[in-house]
């Protein structure tokens, strides 16, 4: 879509795009993303579909009928909102980025106010797809600056995050769900799906593999794709990160998945699972775990409260294992040559059997929907900040540009509430993006689709 998108620059919709219809999809689209951004009500829209402002203030999305576009006498009519509201929420939820380009692109290039002993940290963030990757970005950047939705593949191309505090500088690097090539060219996903993740490794200091343990099938394995990207680059010191915890009814089951997921072994040490009543009566045989706690690390400022809740695992004093993954050329990935091909089934068939990483260094158990324990994370993270240059001014939240952070929330929100494969199809292009007279933003944008039968 992204490549489409580039492509499709004009007003003028390109063969086999059409120009959403008066009362059709474009009604049912405005209507989804009334209810998304919970804006009330819906009215029927003509050729124009929304208005909305950056990042929280999305949630004050109108979907309004036409009006000629930068005419700004029309503005204040389809605003629909009073100025005094629009600066409470303007002051409740000021953006992550200015809504104008340029300031954001000055800021971008500014130096660095960087102290005297600054620290440094990037951060990728690898995993399933909907394993919870943008959302436990968002939650650590404290502000909704990557989209989210319960679709797989809503994250397109990866980003950055900046987290700057005291004199440490944490940039999270948001990626596209793994996928193996032969899915994305199944369904004909965009090369930065299969690329960006990989891109991201190379720059991270430390990599954190989300695993999303709601998930039956997936729960007790990495993928295959997650395998490789470790294997690939093992000398990244790795942490993994057990998301969707809230979803878990029975929590004792958290202690198997550590153990399948890092094959027993945590930051070189053999991990040996005890009972709560061992500890009590010295006898694990007659006592199943009942009540158990977890202590993975002497740190115990690290444990999340699932893992009190759950189980005890104590680190025992063996040594590392050895894995037997053998490292493939990543470029194989991009190139897809012969020789390549040859390299990634020979990885595919060796990771094949396995379905754990033994050198992750710490784990953590999260619910980065409600923020359980991401605070614990972030804390983690930024005691790992090495001495370093800044990338970022301190100001800077993200990487994106206004018009990508928009794209990225309105895609989120199409995903979210339009059916099947019908999202994924969408191009978005911009008309117009003004400030209101308040200081919020208005975007209008039309949305494309392929088919005529998504018109109707
Ligand atoms: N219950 C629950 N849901 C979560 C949690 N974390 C994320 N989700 C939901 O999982 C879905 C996917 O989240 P995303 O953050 O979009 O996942 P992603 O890994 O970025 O997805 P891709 O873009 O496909 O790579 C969304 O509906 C989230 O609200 C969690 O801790 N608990």
């Amino acid at each position: 879509m992204g490549r489409a998108r580039r492509r499709h620059s004009h007003n003028a919709p390109r063969r086999g795009l059409q120009l959403l219809r008066p009362g059709g999809v474009m009604a049912a689209v405005g209507r989804a993303l009334s209810w998304a951004l919970r804006a009330g009500r819906s009215v029927p829209v003509r050729t124009v579909s929304a208005a909305c402002f950056l990042e929280d203030r999305v949630q004050k999305v109108n979907i309004f009928p036409a009006c000629s576009y930068g005419n700004s006498s029309a503005l204040d009519t389809i605003l629909g909102i009073s100025r005094e509201k629009t600066e409470c929420a303007l002051g409740q939820h000021p953006p992550p980025v200015s809504y104008c380009k340029v300031e954001q692109d000055n800021l971008l290039v500014h130096q660095p106010d960087e102290p005297e002993n600054p620290k440094v940290l990037r951060v990728a963030i690898i995993g399933a797809p909907n394993a919870g990757k943008s959302t436990l970005s968002n939650r650590l950047l404290g502000r909704k600056v990557f989209p989210v939705s319960k679709k797989v593949h809503t994250t397109r191309y990866k980003a950055r995050g900046v987290i700057t505090e005291e004199d440490t500088q944490l940039i999270i690097l948001d990626t596209p769900g793994l996928i193996s090539p032969k899915k994305a060219k199944r369904h004909n996903l965009e090369k930065s799906l299969i690329r960006d993740p990989w891109d991201s490794m190379k720059h991270a200091d430390l990599v954190l593999v989300l695993v999303d343990v709601s998930e039956r099938w997936t729960q007790n394995r990495l993928s295959p794709q997650v395998l490789q990207c470790l294997s690939q680059f093992p000398q990244i010191p790795s942490i993994l990160v057990m998301n969707k915890v809230d979803l878990l009814k029975r929590k004792a089951l958290l202690l198997d998945l550590v153990t399948e997921l890092t094959e027993g072994v945590v930051n070189g040490k053999k991990l040996k699972v005890k009972s709560t009543s061992e500890r009590h009566s010295n006898s694990t045989r007659n006592n199943p775990l009942q009540s158990i706690q977890t202590c993975l690390s002497e740190n115990t400022s690290k444990k999340s409260s699932y893992l009190q809740d759950a189980c005890e695992v104590q680190r025992g004093s063996g040594s590392d294992t050895s894995c037997n993954v053998r490292a493939s050329n990543s470029d194989h990935m991009l190139e897809g040559t012969e020789k390549a091909q040859i390299a990634n089934h020979q990885v595919s068939r060796d990771l094949k059997n396995k379905k754990g990483w033994p050198h992750f260094q710490e784990i953590f158990m999260l619910a980065a929907v409600n923020g359980e324990a991401v605070e614990t994370l972030k804390k983690y993270l930024l005691m790992q900040a090495k001495p370093g240059r800044w990338e970022y001014h301190s100001r800077v939240l993200t990487s994106q540009s206004p018009q990508e952070i928009c794209d990225n929330v309105i895609r989120g929100k199409l995903l979210e509430y339009l059916p099947q494969e019908v999202p994924y199809t969408v191009l978005q292009k911009t008309e117009m993006w003004e400030e209101g007279p308040s200081g919020e933003v208005i975007i209008l944008q039309n949305l494309l689709v392929q088919k005529e039968t998504h018109v109707v």
